[in-house]
């Protein structure tokens, strides 16, 4: 796999015409274009094929359901048949759920659980209820929703560039850690709404698979100048792994 391969791009935009754009801009710059609720609920299904036609790439639905296994087993038979390659799940609380997902994905889509979105941090998760030790190390809960993912067959899991490694550990290659939070130290944003944060080299030295990097590139003067570059990045990252 390619470095730019590696980059996920969510095309994170309200209308077709401007998503269509960023796809046609970034085609071959990226591996895979995200398409997420936004883009989802103004334009319907249809977007998927639109998209991989001006993209030329795969597509990751990022949708990530949360309900009860039989709900969710059948909106991700809706899904299986849209030919994308990616679908998000949080990992919620239920193996149930998860396997609901895969069975419904009918091994045409791979799921992705979301272990623990990465604008929480440790704040957060003191206040909605978890034990103190998961806000003192959020890489057990991270790690305790991999585990459920890998064992329920779901292809990865969207974790922090923090988790990444220790996701490697537990699940062993071959089980896609995705992450976003990408923030590259050159690009002077600051983080946003995102807590766990990480740059490109960084993260993919870390063991990550993919890296969804969306403001970065969306809101650079030159957004196929800024894939370039953390496609560089990438290199460094994958160089310092061996
Ligand atoms: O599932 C995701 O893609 C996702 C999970 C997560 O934990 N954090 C996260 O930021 N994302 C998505 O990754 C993208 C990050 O965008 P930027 O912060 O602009 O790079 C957005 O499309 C988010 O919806």
């Amino acid at each position: 796999m390619g470095s730019y391969d590696r980059i996920i791009f969510p095309l994170d935009l309200p209308t077709e015409k401007e998503a269509l754009a960023y796809a046609t801009l970034l085609s071959g710059k990226v591996g895979l274009f995200k398409i997420g609720l936004e883009l989802f609920l103004e334009c319907g299904p249809s977007i998927v094929d639109k998209v991989r036609r001006a993209g030329n790439a795969d597509i990751f639905l990022d949708l990530k359901l949360h309900d009860i296994p039989v709900t969710v087993e059948r909106a991700v038979a809706r899904v299986a048949d849209l030919g994308v390659r990616f679908l998000t799940v949080h990992c919620g609380e239920s193996e149930a759920m998860l396997k609901g997902a895969v069975a419904g994905g009918a091994g045409k889509v791979g799921i992705l659980g979301v272990t623990v979105l990465t604008s929480v941090g440790a704040d957060d998760i003191r206040k909605s209820g978890f034990l103190p030790q998961y806000a003192e190390d959020m890489k057990q809960l991270v790690i305790k929703r991999a585990v459920m993912a890998h064992t329920c067959g779901c292809a990865g899991v969207v974790c922090s560039g923090h988790e990444a490694s220790v996701i490697r550990d537990a699940a062993g290659d071959g089980f896609y850690a995705v992450t976003p939070g990408i923030r590259p130290a050159w690009e002077g944003m600051g983080a946003d709404d995102q807590k766990r944060v990480m740059t490109p080299a960084e993260a993919i030295a870390g063991g990550s698979d993919y890296l969804v990097i969306g403001r970065p590139i969306r809101d650079a003067a030159d957004p196929v100048a800024a894939a370039a570059k953390v496609a560089e990045e990438i290199d460094a990252g994958l160089a310092a792994r061996r």
